[in-house]
């Protein structure tokens, strides 16, 4: 990956994570290329980061890798002007939109192109993003290599069977961190409204978090197991997860979850 240039078309949100995290995993500036409609965010990330900038012609010409990371209702303009845009003939196309086929991104972008599908996330910034991958069939080992070198770079990357996934993966770990957000959030409000010192409330709701996840990545045995743990009978967890059981809490995450599935493939229209 250390030698190929890699370039952003749309950096916006989940670009600017990518790129600050591949900086951090000490990918060289000079490797990284951006284009934006928006001169601002370029501005800012020329002079933050120090990465190359320019229009779409500019950072196509010399593309080794292109991270399409516009919004999916201007993915098909943005893919027509690329077209003829891109110069090295094995250039890899990475898209990160959600819903995009792979179907539509090939005929907008040529049926020969190797294309990468795939849904990052935004802790890819702290080097801590899960992102699920698929390749068409014009990708080589080489492409994959790649594509799968970029994405690992920032977090952990799973290359998923059936295109189908990516919706799935979407609904779960692209929109997921925002959920985390708001339990987050939640979990401060509750506490302040309990009457704890708003800071004190955001640190502890945050380190909690930060250590639930930790612990489960770290540990050999299955979250369930952790959360028994912390469930001493007849004790206060139990008291709380009966709550959440009560009011429904494993359909309301997977309602939410069919509804962000749902919304990926009517994104796909
Ligand atoms: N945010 C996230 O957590 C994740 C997002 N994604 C996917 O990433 C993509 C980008 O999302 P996100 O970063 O949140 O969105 P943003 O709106 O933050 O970023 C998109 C950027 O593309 C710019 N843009 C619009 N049209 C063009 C164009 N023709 N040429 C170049 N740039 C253009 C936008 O400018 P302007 O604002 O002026 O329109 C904006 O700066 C989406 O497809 C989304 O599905 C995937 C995983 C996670
Ligand atoms: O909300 C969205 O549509 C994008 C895709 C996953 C996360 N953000």
């Amino acid at each position: 990956m250390n030698n190929r240039q890699i370039a952003f078309i749309g950096a916006g949100n989940m670009a600017n994570s990518l790129i600050r995290g591949l900086l951090a995993k000490d990918v060289a500036a000079s490797h990284i290329h951006a284009s934006d409609i928006d001169s601002d965010k370029l501005q800012s990330l020329q002079t933050e980061c120090g990465i190359q900038t320019g229009d779409t012609a500019a950072v196509a010409a010399v593309a080794d890798v292109i991270i399409l990371a516009v919004k999916p209702q201007v993915m098909a303009q943005v893919c027509a002007a690329l077209k003829p845009l891109i110069a090295k003939p094995d250039c890899l196309v990475i898209s990160i939109a959600a819903g995009i086929p792979v179907a539509s991104l090939a005929q907008w972008l040529g049926e020969e192109r190797a294309i990468v599908r795939c849904m990052p996330n935004t802790p890819s910034l702290v080097g801590a993003g899960a992102t699920g991958l698929y390749a068409n069939a014009n990708c080589n080992d080489d492409h994959k290599t790649l594509a799968g070198a970029i994405m690992s770079a920032v977090g952990i990357a799973c290359w998923l069977q059936a295109e189908k996934d990516i919706d799935t993966v979407t609904a779960l770990s692209g929109s997921g961190p925002a959920y985390y957000f708001l339990m987050i959030e939640a979990m401060e409000k509750a506490a302040v409204a309990m009457g704890l010192a708003p800071d004190v409330a955001r640190q502890l709701s945050i380190q909690t978090a930060l250590g639930a996840g930790k612990l489960a990545a770290a540990s050999d045995v299955a979250p369930d197991e952790l959360r028994r743990r912390v469930t001493s009978p007849g004790g206060t967890t139990e008291q709380a997860l009966l709550s959440f059981a009560n009011q429904g809490f494993e359909s309301t995450v997977a309602n939410a979850m069919l509804a962000a599935q749902h919304r990926a493939a009517e994104l796909a229209k």
